[in-house]
């Protein structure tokens, strides 16, 4: 048997450093695998949330959580993954996804103990007024009841006429497009633009009349698109803003503090500058800020006012997507609500445009705006919030404290217990026969408990008023009815495709139509 011995006396300098770093790197990458081998199973057996189903790669890391986010299919691998694993998936290796009905009141109903989790950081960046993305409790609540009155029931009847010429404007716009295929889709977001402009500041954004945006609907849509991954990994958000003076701004969800801010800021000073004796939201603030002008601070103003656009265009202009397009693919649904249109229309019970509480005595309707919000909430995101000290209990599991769970109205708003074995489908029957006040209950759409949409209101009026005022004068066919629309989930989940043939109804001449708009809109709606 040959013996090999090594002759060291022959082994050179360089041979020798060589051999000892072939040494070294075999250790290191022998400790790296047993560090990584270790760490999987640590994660999958011994972890806290180890056992709980859900796909393998989310167990070790936020790697899927943020390939879903930049893919924009979460809230659809959401309900995939609850149909197969039931009320609790893990979506990160301290994170859950929970559709359990119990867990979900005690997450988001009255009272809860559940703040925002980390993800919202990336939105509030340096901002130190921000009720949306705010993550300590009392600084929201006391911001909260600062600013919260402009948007409370009483004060809708001061916004409905902006809400009012809009939909005209609007009304005027499709009449010059008429017997032509156009995108129904981006005229809904452009209508919902102008119509916060006009809420807000007096003054719409403009876009209906050129056709084109100034950059903001790019701009929310990369704040969200950016936001949406970078929400699970913080720490490159504010590895960035430390780097950003040598390395320039290469994040999207800066917007939310940058252009967005920026026009906030001109339209309050030119208002400062200029007065107004208009009653829309921004003199609401500026009488709260009269007020209490040490807390309704001028910084406050501009955040809420930017807050108006980035939380509630994108969102109504989504919401009116989902209903009309539910409505042209279920003809049997807008039959139904034609019918309970024209009806009231012979009566005359409809003014022009239809007012809220005209829209508030059309029961159909109002089941149609809840339907389509329920099929197609806004937000799809997980809603994430912080497990409270002392840990919970959720669907029998115990989750320790600081660990993140969240839900996905898209997850919510199909379970078949609370809303119907054909809770996938759109049905807007279900909110006159069902059990109205246990669908509410868990209707996720508008979030939950204290940090439920403080924009419900306004943006429930918009759509009641513009629904019937827009089948009541249109006929409505979508171009291919076999093409669904495509979805893309920024956190916001955004439709795309919506196009459609439009034509005039009630047999009056477009040009007719065309020139009462036209006189309605002069007569100063
Ligand atoms: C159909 C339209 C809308 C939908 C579906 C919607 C949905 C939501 C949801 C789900 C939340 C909670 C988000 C979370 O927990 O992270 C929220 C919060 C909020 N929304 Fe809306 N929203 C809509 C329209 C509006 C409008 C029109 C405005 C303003 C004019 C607005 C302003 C806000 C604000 C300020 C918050 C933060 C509330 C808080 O945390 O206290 N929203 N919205």
């Amino acid at each position: 048997m040959a013996i090999t011995t090594v002759d060291f006396k022959s082994l050179s300098l360089s041979s020798v450093g060589s051999v000892a770093t072939t040494l070294v790197s075999h250790y290191l990458v022998t400790v790296f695998i047993c560090f990584v081998i270790g760490y999987i199973v640590y994660q999958r057996c011994f972890a806290p949330l180890a056992g709980v189903p859900g796909p393998f790669w989310a167990s070790l890391g936020k790697g899927w959580l943020i390939v879903r986010a930049k893919r924009g299919d979460l809230h659809r691998e959401l309900i995939r993954l609850h149909e197969l694993h039931g009320p609790l998936v893990r979506v990160a290796p301290k994170e859950l996804s929970v559709a359990d009905l119990d867990g979900i009141k005690m997450i988001y109903g009255a009272g809860s103990q559940f703040n925002k989790s980390d993800w919202y950081s990336v939105l509030k960046g340096h901002r130190t007024f921000d009720p949306f993305a705010e993550q300590d409790p009392h600084v929201h609540a006391a911001q909260k009841k600062l600013v919260i009155r402009p948007y409370a029931m009483e004060t809708l009847k001061d916004l409905e006429p902006y809400v009012d010429s809009t939909i005209y404007h609007f009304v005027t716009r499709m009449r010059e497009k008429m017997s032509s295929q156009i995108d129904l889709g981006h005229w809904f977001q452009m209508f919902a633009f102008d119509v916060i402009g006009e809420i807000t500041f007096s003054k719409r954004f403009g876009f209906m009349d050129t056709e084109h945006d100034d950059g903001s609907l790019k701009s929310v849509e990369s704040t969200l698109a950016s936001a949406s991954w970078l929400g699970h990994v913080p720490w490159v958000f504010w590895t960035h803003d430390y780097l950003k003076p040598y390395i320039g701004n290469w994040l999207g969800v800066t917007n939310r503090t940058g252009s967005l801010m920026q026009r906030a800021l001109k339209e309050v000073e030119e208002r400062k500058v200029r007065g107004t004796d208009r009653n829309d939201i921004l003199e609401k603030f500026f009488r709260l800020q009269r007020e209490k002008p040490d807390q309704v601070t001028d910084v406050a103003v501009i955040s809420m006012a930017a807050a108006n656009i980035t939380a509630g265009s994108d969102t109504t202009a989504i919401s009116l997507r989902s209903i009309i397009y539910h409505l042209l693919q279920n003809p049997q649904h807008l039959a139904t609500l034609r019918q309970e249109i024209d009806q009231a229309q012979r009566e005359h019970r409809l003014s022009d445009p239809v007012t809220m509480e005209e829209a508030e005595k059309l029961p159909f309707l109002q089941a149609t705006i809840l339907e389509g919000l329920r099929v197609h909430p806004a937000i799809g995101g997980l809603l994430p919030r912080r497990v409270p000290p002392g840990g919970c209990v959720i669907a029998g599991r115990y989750i320790p404290a600081g660990h993140v769970v969240g839900a996905s109205a898209w997850v919510v708003n199909r379970n078949t217990t609370v809303f119907g074995h054909d809770a996938s489908e759109f049905n807007p029957h279900r909110w006159l026969k069902g059990n109205k006040a246990e669908m509410q209950r868990y209707f996720l759409t508008f979030g939950g408990a204290s940090r439920m949409c403080f924009g419900r209101n306004i943006a429930f009026m918009e759509m009641t008023k513009m629904v019937p005022t827009f089948l009541r004068w249109f006929d409505v066919r979508l171009a291919d009815p076999s093409r669904p629309l495509v979805e893309k989930n920024f956190f916001f989940v955004l439709q795309e495709g919506l196009i459609v043939n439009i034509k005039p109804r009630d047999g009056s001449t477009e040009e007719q139509q065309a020139n009462e708009g036209a006189e309605k809109e002069a007569d100063g709606f």
